[in-house]
């Protein structure tokens, strides 16, 4: 049987003014998947998400939560909805118990509710600490516990783990990935972290200055620039014979022309001593040197010019 459609946009466009934040964009998610939009700075990721949640009005297009628009339908997609934004804002005085018990009393769920969140979450030990007491990460696991309260079949994370340390973004990773393997809930997230999408998606999305670039799983999207293999390199003064007549490269990418490039390579092992041979030539000083299996922040270099943390 087909899986459930639980997100559906179609088309959707939004405009600040003269700028075009999210242009003409259409996608899907199903039941049971977890999808990342991976963008820069103000590629359009908010404001595609909030728009989903219902937070902000596409001026074009359609968003349709398991077949139902906004319009109309509100308090029916609020209940099957988890939300976290990328700035929670908590009652400070207020304990991490006691806030997880209001917002389980706005979705008239009971007290024992948010203790087994409380335990989803790991945050037991935190219990009776006030919210402006707990570290970033703890913040984003209460915040992650409140978008999951209420059991949501759509779950929409802006930017989950953004300013957290590796331990404490592995443990909201681990926490997401738990709930992938338990239950059927479709999943956006935003995030600049590449091995965040990596790791925890399905498919990814890779958006800038409001278009779609490239979509799909990570083989698709590695193919899709070519698979191979990466020589990254820095010389001090400019190659004079061109880097794509040597044996294997598929593709030259220049960051500083002549002197600081990539090579795509179908393998390392005939290139390189070619494009050894050529810097002894040519009397050039070999500065950097890396290689290494294409990723995916080569492919959104390639199709951004800019790196994802830019
Ligand atoms: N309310 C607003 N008024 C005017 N411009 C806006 C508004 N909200 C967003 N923008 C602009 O729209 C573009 C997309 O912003 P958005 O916040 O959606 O990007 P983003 O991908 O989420 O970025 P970040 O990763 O920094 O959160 C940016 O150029 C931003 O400055």
């Amino acid at each position: 049987m087909d899986k459930e459609i639980l997100i559906e946009v179609e088309k959707v466009k939004k405009t600040f003014k003269s700028l075009v934040a999210v242009n003409d964009v259409s996608f899907k998610v199903n039941a049971g998947e977890y999808l990342a939009l991976l963008g820069p700075n103000g590629a359009g990721k908010t404001t595609l998400i909030e728009m989903i949640e219902g937070i902000q009005k596409q001026d074009k297009g359609e968003i349709l939560i398991q077949g139902k628009s906004w319009n109309g339908n509100e308090e029916e997609l609020h209940r099957i909805m988890g939300i976290s934004l990328q700035e929670t804002h908590f009652v400070d005085r207020n304990s991490v118990e006691e806030t997880l018990n209001l917002f389980s009393s706005f979705y008239g769920l009971p007290k024992s509710r948010a203790q087994e969140i409380l335990e989803i979450v790991g945050l037991e030990a935190k219990r009776k600490t006030y919210v402006n007491h707990l570290s970033g990460g703890q913040r984003q696991k209460l915040a992650l516990g409140v978008a999951l309260l209420n059991n949501p079949k759509v779950l929409l994370l802006d930017e989950p783990t953004t300013g957290l340390d590796p331990n404490a973004r592995r443990e909201i990773w681990n926490l997401l990935e738990k709930l992938k393997r338990t239950s059927g809930t479709a999943m956006i997230l935003t995030t600049h972290y590449m091995e965040e999408a990596q790791y925890l998606c399905d498919r990814i999305i890779i958006m800038n200055k409001g278009s779609f670039l490239a979509e799909g799983t990570l083989p698709q999207l590695i193919k899709s620039y070519g698979e191979g293999e990466v020589i990254q390199f820095l010389v001090n003064k400019p190659f004079g014979e061109s880097l794509k007549l040597l044996p294997s490269v598929k593709k030259v990418f220049w960051e500083k022309r002549g002197t600081k490039g990539k090579l795509v390579v179908s393998d390392i092992t005939i290139t390189l001593p070619h494009f050894l041979a050529l810097i002894a030539k040519e009397n050039l000083k070999l500065l950097e040197l890396e290689s290494r299996k294409v990723t995916l922040e080569d492919l959104f270099i390639s199709l951004t010019g800019k790196a994802l943390n830019e």
